[in-house]
């Protein structure tokens, strides 16, 4: 009798001791913590109308990702002409990958077509050390421009989250603060995008976003950015080097780092402030790119321009499926030649000896 008590105490105390065992392995193990030193705060701040599934539920269909361009019945739109809307640039590469510019698209057209494939778009935004003073005009002008009438969520990176501004989002939209180690080295901090990126994808994303984002938080909205935008992988054309020829691009041009970029090689200059496409696209791209920045690391070596010059050369090889014109990546500083005819975004001229934590 005593010796069946004291068996079924010791059984107790097994069952109790492996629950307790199994809940501190989930805690562990959950996003990112032991893994990344970068965790989730609690600060998941949800505006405007709060719980999105309410407002948009998912089909079946919709959680697996379809992108068949499914066009409604009995809409009436503008035929197509038949000759190049835009004679004065280019709007296609060798690849026959778009390059979007205003006019070369029916905004009732993309969206009849997009809205029904219900999707959500993720942005990376990064503010570190003095850049969270750009949050502010960043997030009230993506409000008012950016994937207005889609499901958008900002994922924030910063290592000041109390001064995180207060922007009230609009419907469908929603921000989460990632409290985020800095450096103090703004290269650092750049090129760091990529790991970030690449981690957010692989722990957060699968299941809540189609389309991602990653931009600049220097920068402004000024006009309409839409679902345009959207494609497999996307770069934009960097504003300085459209229509330059491609010597005169700052590609890495040392060999010995895995930028390296020959002189005889490139197709555009691609920036680094915007980098959008599906989740397992830019997952691919950023882990690439991180890997390569690894490599350079280890050789102590760092590319001219950081991850944008390692984004240049993945896209010489691994070329985008669409390319946004410089009207979406301007610079405030640029005078507006003819042939652009709206300003989507753009970099705010900045005093960098104010603002980055070293030359
Ligand atoms: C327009 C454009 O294509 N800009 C690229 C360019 O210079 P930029 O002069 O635009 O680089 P930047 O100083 O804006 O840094 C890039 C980004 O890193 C973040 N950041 C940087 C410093 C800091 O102290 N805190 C902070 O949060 C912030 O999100 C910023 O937008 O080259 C960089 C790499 O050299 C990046 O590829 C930029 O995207
Ligand atoms: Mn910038």
């Amino acid at each position: 009798m005593r010796s069946g008590q004291n068996l079924y105490l010791f059984f107790l105390i097994i069952t109790v001791l492996t629950l307790l065992g199994v809940s501190y392995f989930s805690y562990t193990s959950s996003w990112f913590r032991g893994v990344w030193e970068c965790r989730l705060t609690v600060e998941e701040k949800k505006h405007g109308n709060g719980n999105t599934d309410l407002i948009f539920p998912l089909r079946e269909e919709e959680k697996q990702g379809n992108t068949d361009l499914i066009f409604p019945a009995g809409i009436a739109c503008a035929q197509p002409s038949v000759s190049n809307s835009r004679p004065d640039v280019s709007t296609m590469t060798p690849w026959l990958a778009p390059i979007v510019w205003e006019g070369t698209y029916d905004l009732t057209v993309i969206d009849n077509i997009y809205k029904q494939q219900n999707i959500t778009v993720a942005v990376t935004v990064f503010a570190l050390g003095k850049y969270v003073r750009f949050l502010k005009d960043f997030l009230e002008s993506a409000e008012q421009h950016f994937m207005v009438g889609y499901r958008v969520r900002y994922y924030l990176f910063t290592d000041r989250p109390d001064e995180v501004p207060a922007v009230t989002l609009g419907e469908g939209r929603q921000l989460t603060v990632i409290k985020t180690e800095t450096s103090n080295r703004w290269q650092e901090i750049s090129l760091r995008r990529m790991e970030m990126i690449e981690k957010l994808i692989e722990k957060e994303l699968t299941d809540k976003a189609d389309y991602i984002f990653s931009l600049d938080v220097d920068s402004k909205f000024y006009a309409h950015w839409g679902a345009e935008s959207l494609g497999d992988l996307v770069g934009v054309l960097h504003a300085w080097f459209f229509g330059k020829s491609r010597e005169h691009f700052t590609y890495e041009r040392r060999p010995e780092s895995q930028a390296f970029i020959p002189l005889e090689e490139g197709d555009y200059y691609y920036g680094g402030a915007v980098i959008g496409g599906r989740l397992d696209k830019v997952h691919k791209l950023a882990k690439t790119c991180r890997m390569q920045l690894d490599v350079d690391r280890a050789n102590h070596i760092e590319a001219a321009w950081q991850e944008e010059s390692h984004l240049n050369k993945y896209f010489l090889y691994n070329k985008p499926s669409k390319a946004l014109s410089p009207e979406y990546l301007w610079d405030d500083t640029k005078g507006k030649p003819s042939y652009l005819k709206v300003v989507r975004f753009s970099q705010v001229v900045k005093n960098y000896a104010d603002i980055r934590p070293n030359p």
